[in-house]
């Protein structure tokens, strides 16, 4: 597998003084501006980032895409090419946080997924199970049926990340164990649908920090890392990056 892919995801958090703030200190650690790192910004301040990154390895990601493409009467929409046009390379598709308060499921996601092959874009596909869902024992059931949107999917470019819900933002990092089985799974679904030779790294996000990064990226079939809380403050990114 190429090289690990480590994805600072700010969800929503910034403002234009603090976002230079932290881009200055991002830019000067070579850990962390290199290929294979990258970081998603809230849309406000995609062209800020979009400026402050432009000649640097340090890759522009974008948290969401509407589902719809072209232009049009799409009032609060930010489209697949609007997105390419600021140099977007990765898209977050279906992050849990999506799932839970604007209702995405597999249609909306079909469409999203679409765009972003269209427009040249990577998607990053986010599964994951609840903790009721884990503790019925559903969680494979679960992230098979979110995965399965892939069936559709016509690009070939594609980047997953695991999250259990559980595990976000609450400090409470899945065991090594249960990271290793559903990575391990979700690389014998897209083998068994026929996307096993594209080279489609599997993140893990889910209370990623400094201190648990070089654990969870030695379990194997973890190839990077999707990090919320921790990507905003520049020397915890750092040390992440760094274990990748
Ligand atoms: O997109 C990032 C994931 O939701 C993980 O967030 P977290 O690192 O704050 O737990």
């Amino acid at each position: 597998m190429s090289e690990k892919l480590v994805i600072g995801n700010w969800k929503m958090n910034g403002r234009t003084g603090r976002n230079a703030d932290l881009l200055r200190a991002l830019k000067a650690l070579p850990e962390v501006c290199r290929e294979g790192v990258g970081v998603a910004p809230p849309a406000a301040y995609l062209g800020q980032l979009a400026a402050a990154l432009e000649g640097t390895p340090l890759a522009l990601c974008a948290q969401d895409v509407s589902r719809f493409a072209g232009d049009g009467a799409y009032t609060g929409e930010v489209s697949a090419a609007m997105l390419a046009d600021l140099g977007v390379r990765y898209v977050l598709v279906g992050h849990s946080e999506r799932r839970q308060y604007f209702g995405e499921d597999n249609a909306v996601l079909t469409d999203k997924l679409e765009a972003c092959h269209q427009a040249g874009l990577i998607p990053v596909l986010c599964v994951g199970e609840t903790l009721a869902e884990r503790e019925a024992g559903a969680a494979l059931a679960v992230i098979r049926a979110q995965l399965s949107v892939l069936e559709a999917y016509a690009g070939r470019s594609l980047v997953v990340a695991y999250e259990p819900v559980w595990a976000i933002g609450t400090g409470k990092v899945a065991e090594t164990g249960q990271i290793e089985e559903i990575h391990q799974e979700i690389k014998k679904w897209l083998l068994q649908c026929g996307r096993g030779a594209d080279n489609i790294r599997v993140l893990y996000g889910g209370s990623v920090k400094a201190d648990n990064a070089e654990a969870i990226f030695s379990v194997p079939g973890v190839d990077g890392a999707l990090v919320g809380g921790a990507s905003l403050d520049a020397e915890t990114f750092k040390s992440i990056c760094n274990a990748a």
